[in-house]
């Protein structure tokens, strides 16, 4: 199996994509530390992965992306366990536009600190075996969406902050990919609470309803599918993959130097 021996850090595992993004990298063979603030769930998802590939394939990690502190124990604990940590996945992330400095946290600041935290386990530069991190954004990275134009920044930066990082493991030599995840509405609980979420755009609600009729429900297997391609595709390296229910496609970012 394409990911047999490679050991993975998914934030958000618990539930929605997390959850999808965990499978498929165990169906492929990986082992998977599972990184979560939700520990109910977190455990109760490793119970079911436990009985489908064996105890020796998961660990659930109770951890909030937003404290260094527990992200870097969370890395250590992974090492320490699997050996090693070949794969990162961004993912945690929330939508909350009245409290819009935690959204900040967990959907920018949280990818910044996992992706820095990931280069002392991964990079070749201080000992690792190189890899690859994949940071869930979204379609509302690669364009604004008006009921929400703090969550809209946290993406844009993401892809932004994702793309940069791939220029720099090229030019430095860390050895690690850095891709991109950009799907449009998907069915799960952050999708579900969109209206409850809006704060002084919640009059933008049925804008955003009508957005979603335009566009359509991603299927989560089509999720998983373009993590899985970005993740084992060496050539893929600072992609932003768009995911629709129709199509899945990497951006073409326009260039403005040669
Ligand atoms: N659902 C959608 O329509 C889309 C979601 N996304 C992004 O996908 C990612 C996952 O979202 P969903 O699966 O939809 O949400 P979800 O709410 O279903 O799952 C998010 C998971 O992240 C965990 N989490 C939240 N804050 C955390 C923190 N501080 N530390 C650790 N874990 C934390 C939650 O406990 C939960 O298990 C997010 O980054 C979201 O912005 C992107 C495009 C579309
Ligand atoms: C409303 C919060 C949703 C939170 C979950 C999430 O990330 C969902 C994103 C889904 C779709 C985002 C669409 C963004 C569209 C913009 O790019 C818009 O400007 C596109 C304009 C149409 C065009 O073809 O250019």
């Amino acid at each position: 199996m394409a990911l047999q021996g490679k050991c993975a850090v998914v934030t958000g595992a618990a539930l929605g994509i997390g959850r999808a993004i965990t499978e498929i990298l165990m169906k492929n063979g990986a082992k998977v530390a599972l990184l979560d603030v939700n520990q109910a769930a977190g455990k109760s998802l490793v119970e079911v992965l436990d009985k489908q590939y064996g105890r020796e394939r998961t660990l659930f990690l109770n951890c909030d992306v937003e404290s260094e502190e527990q992200i870097k124990a969370a890395f250590q604990k992974t090492a320490d366990t699997f050996g090693g940590i070949d794969i990162l996945c961004n993912n945690a992330g929330i939508l909350d536009e009245k409290c819009w400095e935690r959204a900040v946290s967990v959907n920018l600041m949280g990818v910044i600190r996992g992706t820095y935290l990931a280069l002392e386990h991964m990079s070749k530069l201080s000992g690792g075996r190189g890899g690859v991190i994949v940071n869930t954004a979204s379609l509302a990275g690669l364009g604004p969406l008006p009921s929400c134009p703090v969550y809209t920044a946290t993406k844009h930066g993401v892809v932004g902050f994702t793309r940069a990082m791939a220029a720099a493991s090229t030019a430095s030599g860390y050895g690690i990919r850095f891709n991109t995840l950009c799907p449009g509405f998907v069915q799960t609980d952050l999708y579900t609470s969109i209206k409850t979420n809006l704060g002084q755009f919640s009059d933008l609600a049925d804008a955003t309803q009508q957005m979603v009729e335009q566009l359509g429900v991603v299927n989560m297997s089509d999720v998983a599918e373009s993590v899985l391609e970005m993740v084992t595709d060496e050539t893929k390296n600072g992609e932003a993959c768009f995911v629709s229910p129709k199509e899945r496609k990497y951006v073409d970012f326009p260039k403005f130097m040669g």
